[in-house]
C-alpha cells in the first residue's frame, strides 16, 4: 500500500502558477460571458435525509457513489469544470507526488495525474467551499468523527495516466478521515477508461465498485479504510479530490 498522498501542501498557500492560472480564468470569464458572470445559484441548504444517507453509507459500507448534480447550486459543477480545464490550458497544473515534505516523491509508476490545490477565492470555489462547510458539519453531527477542516485539489488525468491501489491516510493517524472525489467529465463513456475503482476495506484484493467518472457523480469513503485506484483514462479526466480531516494544523512529522 503506498503512502498517505498530501501533495505536500497541506494548508493551501498562494501558488504562484495557481495565481497565473487565476488570472487567465479572469479573463476567460471576461472573454465567455454567461460562465461566472451570470452568477451562480444561491446554494440550497442540505438535504437532512440526504445528509443521513451518507452518514449511514459511511457506517456500514465504508463507502458509497453520490449523485450531487442536484444537491449543489444550479451551475456550479459546470463553473468547476471551466475552471479547471482553463488551469489545465494554461498549464497552471503540477505533477502530483506521494508522501510530504522531504518525502514528497514523484513516482510516475505510482500516479500520473497533475493537481492545483484550491483556495476558495474565485467564485465557483467558494460556493463549493459553502458546499463542504456544511457538509462537514452534517457529517458531523450524525457520525461524531469531528472533522476540523478539508482540503482540496483540482485533478487532471490525460490520457494514459493512473493512480496504483493506495489508501488516501495512514491508518491511526486520523488525519484524512474522510475522502470525496468529485467528477466533472460529461459523457463519460465506457471506452473511456479511467473508471475509480473501489477495494474491499477487509480484503484489498476484492474489488467491491467501479465508478465512471461522469460530470455530477462522486465517491465518498474513509480515507483510512478503503483501497482505491484510478484506473489509465483515454481521454482527459477531470475531478477534484477533497479530504475531511480531523487535525486542525498539520501534524509534524
Ligand atoms: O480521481 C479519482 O477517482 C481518485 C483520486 C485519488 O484516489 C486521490 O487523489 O487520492
Ligand atoms: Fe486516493
Amino acid at each position: 500500500m503506498d503512502r498517505e498522498d498530501t501533495g505536500a501542501v497541506v494548508i493551501p498557500m498562494p501558488e504562484p502558477r495557481l495565481q497565473m492560472g487565476a488570472q487567465q480564468l479572469d479573463k476567460a470569464a471576461g472573454e465567455e460571458p454567461g460562465v461566472f458572470n451570470g452568477g451562480l445559484a444561491a446554494a440550497p441548504a442540505l438535504d437532512e435525509l440526504w445528509l443521513d444517507e451518507l452518514a449511514d453509507g459511511l457506517s456500514e459500507h465504508a463507502w458509497m457513489e453520490l449523485d450531487l448534480a442536484a444537491r449543489m447550486p444550479a451551475g456550479l459543477l459546470d463553473a468547476l469544470h471551466h475552471e479547471v480545464s482553463v488551469l489545465h490550458n494554461a498549464e497552471a497544473m503540477r505533477r502530483a507526488g506521494i508522501g510530504r515534505g522531504e518525502d514528497l516523491m514523484k513516482d510516475r509508476s505510482i500516479r500520473r495525474d497533475q493537481i492545483a490545490w484550491m483556495e476558495g477565492i474565485t467564485e465557483p470555489q467558494a460556493m463549493l467551499f459553502r458546499f463542504l462547510d456544511e457538509l462537514m458539519a452534517g457529517l458531523n453531527r450524525r457520525l461524531f468523527l469531528g472533522l476540523k477542516r478539508y482540503e482540496a485539489h483540482y485533478a487532471t488525468f490525460e490520457a494514459g495516466d493512473f493512480y496504483k491501489r493506495h489508501l488516501d491516510s495512514f491508518r491511526g493517524r486520523a488525519s484524512r478521515v474522510v475522502t470525496l472525489v468529485m467528477y466533472l467529465n460529461e459523457g463519460w463513456g465506457l471506452e473511456d477508461g479511467g473508471e475509480l475503482r473501489v477495494f474491499s476495506a477487509e480484503d484489498e484484493e476484492r474489488v467491491v465498485g467501479l465508478m465512471r467518472p461522469e460530470h455530477g457523480k462522486a465517491a465518498l469513503f474513509l480515507s483510512e479504510e478503503i483501497p482505491h485506484e484510478v484506473l489509465p483514462a483515454n481521454r482527459t479526466r477531470f475531478s477534484i479530490a477533497c479530504w475531511f480531516r480531523q487535525d486542525e494544523v498539520p501534524l509534524p512529522l
